[in-house]
């Protein structure tokens, strides 16, 4: 599939509690964690969108849903702006590996194993999302998953920092 017809998603709401402040806006090497986050998927898509946060779209339908009301305002997009599907990031994800798209993009809809918020999501799904969110245990990203037809698929041998806490960041700089 063309990068041009995928959406990459940033999902970068929620209250970053673990973390003490914004992690969104938390600096490694100059740069803050969303910056990295949206240069690391620009170059497997056509068009990157920040998700939950002032300056992106809103979450659908409406905040405080967790990362899947972020997704659900991705995939509305894709659907209005011709895009075949959302690949998915944290803003607290600054690497994306670069084979990803080619495990994920075909299936039903995909996540990464132990890594939700690295996901796969063709536009079509938008009204099931809809309904998942209206249901209980609806922030579960497994439970819609499950309800997409879709799977978690391994990826081995890779180590993907997610910064959770101020310890992740401060590792993550001393490792460079
Ligand atoms: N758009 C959107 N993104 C979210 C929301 N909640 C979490 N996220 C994003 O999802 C990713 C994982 O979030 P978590 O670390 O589990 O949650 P958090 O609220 O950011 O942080 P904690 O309060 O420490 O749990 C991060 O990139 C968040 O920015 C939300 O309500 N909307």
């Amino acid at each position: 599939m063309s990068t041009q017809i995928v959406l990459g998603a940033v999902l970068a709401g929620g209250r970053s509690s673990r973390f003490g402040s914004d992690k969104a806006l938390a600096l490694l090497n100059g740069r803050t964690l969303l910056d990295h986050a949206i240069a690391a998927i620009s170059p497997h898509v056509g068009q990157v969108v920040v998700c939950g946060r002032a300056g992106g779209l809103a979450d659908r339908p409406q905040p405080d849903m967790g990362p899947l009301g972020g997704l659900n305002a991705a995939l509305y997009h894709a659907v209005d702006h011709g895009f075949a599907g959302v690949l998915t990031t944290g803003c607290d994800m600054p690497v994306y590996p670069a084979q990803l798209p080619a495990l994920l993009i075909g299936e039903r809809a995909a996540v990464v194993e132990g890594q939700p918020l690295l996901g796969w999501w063709p536009a079509p799904l938008a009204p099931m999302l809809d309904a998942h969110l209206a249901g209980e245990n609806n922030r579960s990203i497994r439970g819609c998953l499950e309800a997409a037809g879709g799977r978690a698929v391994p990826l081995e041998g890779i180590a993907l920092p997610n910064i959770n806490r101020p310890q992740d960041l401060a590792a993550l700089q001393k490792a460079q």
